[in-house]
């Protein structure tokens, strides 16, 4: 049997109440989710339904109540050295160039300082940011960010890289561009992607697997279909192929009463 990059097995995650901490809630329970190594899964769900958290048991950021965590079949303990994260915040740091930013996690690892300023110049220039090294975080538009914080993720070369609604902050056409771009370089190296999004056009043009969850609490899996539109792709071009207005409409049946019980939950919680 061929190992998964990542295996999400049987998770519950029990949170304190945030207004009432003798309250508890059940974000996640009964949640399997596997993904083979170098394959691109994208989870949906109902704002506020346990995506986030999700991604954030198989980095190794939080431990769930009960269940287990296998990152290319071995347990995981503490953080998952295997992954590289990019998350929906900006998380570059405001007093460090691009060029330093990327270079950060390389000298963490211990490269040297003339070998990771190589190879941070080399993945800027491969998410297009060549020349802009020396720019800091506020000289460089939300689109350019977003690369260098890309190139940050790749420059590590996790084997499993997840990525948190990481373009919900662009315009369609940076946000397109980008999706264009994170397809190109997963085909050039094919590692295994978890990819949390809201947005059901956006996880079906990129994805291999795309997985639904159901409205919280308790959020679990209620429906994964398999994206079998040709590659590459291209994000925009791929929306009108008759077989992803098939797919969009069948994900969007079961999609779509979560998606409306978790509008109501809303609207309760501030009421
Ligand atoms: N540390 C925590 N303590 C208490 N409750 C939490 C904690 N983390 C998450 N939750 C709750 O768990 C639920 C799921 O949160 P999560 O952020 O995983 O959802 P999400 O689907 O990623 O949301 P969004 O679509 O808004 O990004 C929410 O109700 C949230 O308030």
């Amino acid at each position: 049997m061929a190992v998964h990059a990542l295996e999400l097995i049987d998770i519950r995650c029990t949170f304190r109440a945030k207004d009432d901490h003798s309250q508890r809630y059940t974000a996640v329970a009964d949640t399997t989710l596997r993904i083979a190594d170098g394959e691109f899964v994208s989870v949906v769900g109902p704002t506020g339904c346990g995506k986030s958290t999700l991604l954030n048991v198989g980095a190794g950021l939080l431990e769930p109540s009960s269940g287990s965590v296998r990152v290319f079949g071995q347990p995981l303990s503490g953080i998952n050295t295997r992954a590289g994260y990019m998350f929906q915040s900006e998380a570059l740091l405001p007093w460090r160039s691009a060029l330093d930013n990327v270079k950060v996690g390389l000298q963490y690892r211990g490269v040297p300082d003339a070998q990771a300023r190589e190879q941070a110049e080399a993945w800027l220039a491969r998410v297009g940011l060549a020349g802009f090294g020396d720019r800091y975080p506020h000289q460089l538009s939300g689109g350019m960010r977003k690369r260098t914080a890309l190139a940050q993720v790749l420059a590590l070369d996790p084997d499993i890289i997840l990525m948190d609604e990481p373009f919900s902050a662009l315009d369609i056409q940076t946000r397109q561009l980008m999706e264009n771009e994170v397809l190109d370089l997963w085909a050039a190296k094919k590692k295994a992607v978890l990819f949390i999004t809201h947005d059901l056009d956006e996880a079906i043009a990129m994805s291999d697997r795309v997985v639904v969850l159901s409205a919280g609490p308790a959020t679990h899996p209620i429906g994964e279909f398999e994206i079998d539109l040709p590659r590459p792709r291209d994000v925009a071009e791929v929306r009108v192929h008759p077989r992803f207005v098939e797919l969009h409409t069948q994900i969007w049946n079961v999609l779509r009463d979560e998606v409306l019980k978790g509008y109501a939950q809303q609207l309760k919680a501030v009421a």
